[in-house]
């Protein structure tokens, strides 16, 4: 009888609570009144078909073009690209917390970036702001040299044979070893190595965790239930995130081990600091699972963006002659070429290199990496205004680095140009009226606010020096001059296939 009733019933009742959820959430719901597709109001699935695409990024910042500053790309998420908005999303503090996107990132348990408890974030903060202080960066910087050395040895190989090479796979072996040295004190060796199988699936893990974190009302059980799904992809994803999950498990069972040891002296790092680290105002420190929390949140975190960054500065060097003529001079003209195992130290190079610097700043504009939408989420019951618009309580709302970064009313029509004179006190083109310090708090590619990249300072190293050793010593020319450059996102972005090179040296061999 009820099974009779069903099937007779069912369907209409269906179409009647289908018709119902299209009305209520594109007329009634109340973010119904901001523009965008018509399916990002009806399902977060449209979101994640997004990330699926590769294209996230780009996508948004062109229905931005079309509809305006202020976006619907979720039922209950609104997505904002203007110049007014990043300050009271991101600098809001406590009332403006992380949304429950960030608990698809969970894997031991919630870390520093993860984390939705404020209080946690606070005490993680502050026990670990000593390890990212200028004075540890500089006890550090002995590592970023040895990995620097080994970057150069091997192109140093290639300029000798003169074959051509992937200067992007070099550099992501770069940033995983220095990543391997600060995050779990060990030597991974890849640049020695040389094997692409070496390199952790960090991209997978960062798809698995935006993918879940984007289907919210499946994340209790999604977790829980991917393992179930018999698809070959879903599965590589999975073992992906556990093979991650194992190496720092055990690298960080060892430097535990080994710092009970009196005996054993070992080289300050950012997991030793991790395990030493005690909270200035109760003394509390991390425990093993704390440690390995935060060990694996550096290496997602700290790694890809790092290389991402570092090909794209080059991959914009290489293509804009200008520019890298510009840059070639202000080297010459400062810094002297390097002997075998000598390196510029950081420290010196800060002020004296304004052209540097503004190709750094323009690539970080151009190309930022960390391009996952930040969500926050409004707690004031009486909701909150952002960009002159009310937005109620229970709203998600996000910024896109790259939209805001492409916006053309902050960056002229010439915003898809890479120009470094940007950032010089003596700019030209569209937005010379503007001053430099205006546009600096336009750029997030750290995010902004209190849950601003905790690492920026260790990129800024890392960068820089990459930047200079290879630019003054060497002189690269790419294969392809007119590629054209498509970028891959699944929440942090690369450049999609190799950045094939050719290198000479600038002075003798040294190795
Ligand atoms: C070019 C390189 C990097 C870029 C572009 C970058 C970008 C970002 C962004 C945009 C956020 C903010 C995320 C949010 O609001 O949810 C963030 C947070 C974070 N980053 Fe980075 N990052 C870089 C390098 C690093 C490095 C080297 C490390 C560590 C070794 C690191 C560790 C973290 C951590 C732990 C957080 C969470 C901070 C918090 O919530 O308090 N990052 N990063």
């Amino acid at each position: 009888m009820f099974l009779a009733l069903l099937l007779s019933y069912g369907p209409y009742a269906v179409a009647v609570f289908l018709l119902f959820h299209l009305v209520y959430f594109r007329w009634f719901h109340p973010l119904a009144k901001f523009p965008g597709p018509f399916w990002a109001s009806q399902t977060n699935a449209w979101k994640a078909y997004q990330l699926w695409t590769r294209r996230m990024p780009v996508t948004l910042q062109s229905l931005h073009e079309r509809y305006g500053p202020v976006i619907r790309i979720g039922p209950n998420d609104l997505n904002f690209a203007s110049e007014d908005a990043s300050a009271t999303i991101y600098k809001s503090g406590r009332t403006m917390p992380k949304s429950s996107f960030y608990d698809g990132f969970t894997t031991f348990q919630a870390n520093l970036f993860g984390t939705r408890d404020e209080d946690l974030h606070a005490l993680r903060r502050r026990q670990m702001s000593h390890g990212f202080s200028a004075a540890s960066l500089k006890s550090m910087e002995g590592i970023f040299d040895r990995h620097i050395s080994e970057l150069r040895k091997q192109i140093e190989e290639y300029a000798v044979s003169g074959e051509q090479f992937d200067l992007k796979e070099l550099i992501a072996y770069y940033a995983y070893d220095i990543i391997g040295e600060l995050a779990f004190s060990r030597d991974f060796g890849t640049l020695r190595s040389r094997d692409p199988a070496d390199l952790p699936p960090i991209n997978d893990h960062i798809f698995l965790g935006c993918m879940y974190g984007m289907l919210p009302n499946l994340l209790p059980y999604s977790m829980r239930l991917t393992k179930y799904i018999p698809l070959p992809y879903v599965q590589k994803m999975l073992k992906s995130r556990l093979r991650l999950r194992n190496t720092t498990a055990e690298c960080v069972a060892v430097e535990m081990a080994r710092s009970k040891d009196p005996q054993q002296n070992t080289e300050k790092n950012l997991l030793t600091q991790l395990i030493d680290a005690k909270d200035p105002e109760s003394g509390a420190g991390l425990t093993h699972t704390d440690v390995a929390s935060e060990a694996f949140g550096f290496l997602v975190a700290g790694s890809h963006t790092t290389s991402g960054t570092l090909t794209l500065l080059f991959y914009h060097l290489l293509h804009s002659p200008k520019v890298a003529a510009h840059l070639t001079k202000e080297l010459d003209d400062q810094l002297e070429l390097l002997d075998e195992g000598s390196s510029y130290i950081y420290q010196n190079l800060d002020s004296t290199l304004p052209y540097a610097h503004a190709c750094i700043q323009e690539n970080y504009r151009i190309t930022p990496v960390f391009t996952m939408p930040l969500p926050r989420m409004v707690t004031d019951p009486a909701g909150v205004i952002i960009a002159s618009q009310h937005i109620p309580v229970g709203s998600n709302v996000s910024m896109v680095n790259y939209c805001l970064h492409h916006n053309a009313s902050i960056w002229g029509p010439d915003h898809n140009i890479f120009d470094p004179s940007r950032w010089l006190p003596s700019r030209t083109g569209d937005n010379k009226t503007r001053s430099v310090k205006a546009d600096i708090n336009n750029i997030m590619p750290f995010g902004a606010g209190h849950r601003t990249c905790i690492g920026r300072n260790i990129a800024a190293m890392s960068v820089l020096k990459v930047l200079v050793t290879l630019w003054r010593n060497y002189e690269f020319s790419v294969v392809d001059e007119h590629e054209a450059l498509v970028i891959e996102s699944v929440g942090i972005d690369e450049k999609a296939g190799p950045l094939l090179c050719r290198v000479k040296m600038r002075r003798a061999a040294a190795f």
